[in-house]
């Protein structure tokens, strides 16, 4: 039996859609595998009544079709489903980690990122790895069709949760298609800073490059609130706020010491529009972990 914990991550950051992703030092999921002749997989915590138990519908069964790897998979759900703080990744993620280790199949963290991919692509229709690349190798990570690059980072950091369920597969129709010069230079810039903030450590740098963005900021309007509660955020000391993957979480970049107040500001915001919400005062973390 081997047991791992993955955590949820963020995608997008705001200039880089598809290819930015970090992981969060909590909330976190925590899978449990045991070799079997074929997958079965038992669900509980938060949201576990929206989560498929059959295996060609779960990131982790997929993931043991994948790697030809059957087990009895148990999931204890800290990550909310649709929160867009990677809970379906950090399932595939855990599940990767956790099957290679019981079936010795010696794939390399790269690999496993790919392989838990695959999971991902069940659930959103795409082969996206912005989730799965921090679940698995936590801090920073950079993911384009040929590689996978990670810098470790240590940023405070607030994740808000609205009470709102939008699915990824939904919040990707809303995406453009195509972006001007202007927009996409404006992009490049933002893209390039953050990057040279997460190398320094530096959360004015980070929270820089998470200016508004035609591609995922249209995503806003399906988070009632949205604004408000990133004013909100700013006000209280936050240096750059975002929709934290395809929503309905947003991200707020923080200070040292300034997530209280800034996680306060947005909870307050978002009760003023009537939605219950929950603030995660976090930073960026590790990625997945064995425990043996
Ligand atoms: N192991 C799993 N954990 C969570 N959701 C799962 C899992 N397997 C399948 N799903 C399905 O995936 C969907 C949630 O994934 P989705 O990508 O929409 O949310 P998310 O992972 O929280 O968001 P994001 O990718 O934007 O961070 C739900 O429909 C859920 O039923
Ligand atoms: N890059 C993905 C992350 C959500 O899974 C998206 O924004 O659709």
């Amino acid at each position: 039996m081997v047991t791992v914990r993955a955590p949820a991550t963020s995608a997008n950051l705001g200039s880089g859609f598809d290819v930015f992703g970090l992981a969060l030092e909590r909330p976190a999921d925590v899978v449990r595998v045991e070799r079997a002749d074929e997958t079965t997989i038992e669900v509980t915590g938060v949201g576990r009544q929206y989560i498929p138990e059959n295996p060609a519908k779960n990131t982790a069964g997929v993931v043991a079709e994948e790697l030809d790897a059957p087990a009895h998979i148990e999931i204890d759900k800290g990550v909310r489903p649709s929160s867009g703080l990677g809970s379906s990744a950090a399932s595939a993620a855990a599940a990767a980690v956790a099957l290679n280790e019981l079936y010795d199949c010696g794939l390399t963290p790269t690999e496993l990122v790919r392989v838990a991919a695959e999971g991902e692509a069940a659930v959103s229709g795409e082969a996206h790895a912005d989730n799965v690349a921090p679940a698995i190798l936590g801090g920073f990570t950079i993911v384009t069709d040929e590689d996978v690059t990670q810098v470790d980072a240590s940023i405070p950091i607030v994740a808000c949760l609205p009470e709102i369920v939008v699915s990824t597969r939904d919040a990707r129709q809303v995406v453009p298609q195509s972006v001007g010069i202007g927009e996409l230079v404006g992009t490049v810039g933002d893209a390039a800073t953050l990057t040279a903030g997460m190398f320094r450590d530096d959360p004015e740098l980070v929270g820089k490059g998470l200016r508004n963005n035609s591609l995922t900021g249209a995503r806003e309007p399906l988070i009632k609130g949205f604004d408000a509660v990133r004013e909100s955020a700013l006000s209280a000391g936050a240096t750059g706020v975002a929709v934290s993957g395809a929503g309905p979480s947003v991200l707020a970049v923080c200070r040292e010491g300034g997530q209280g107040s800034v996680a306060s500001a947005m909870l307050d915001a978002f009760f003023d529009v009537d939605v219950e919400a929950r603030a995660y005062q976090t930073s960026i973390g590790d990625g997945a972990t064995i425990f043996r």
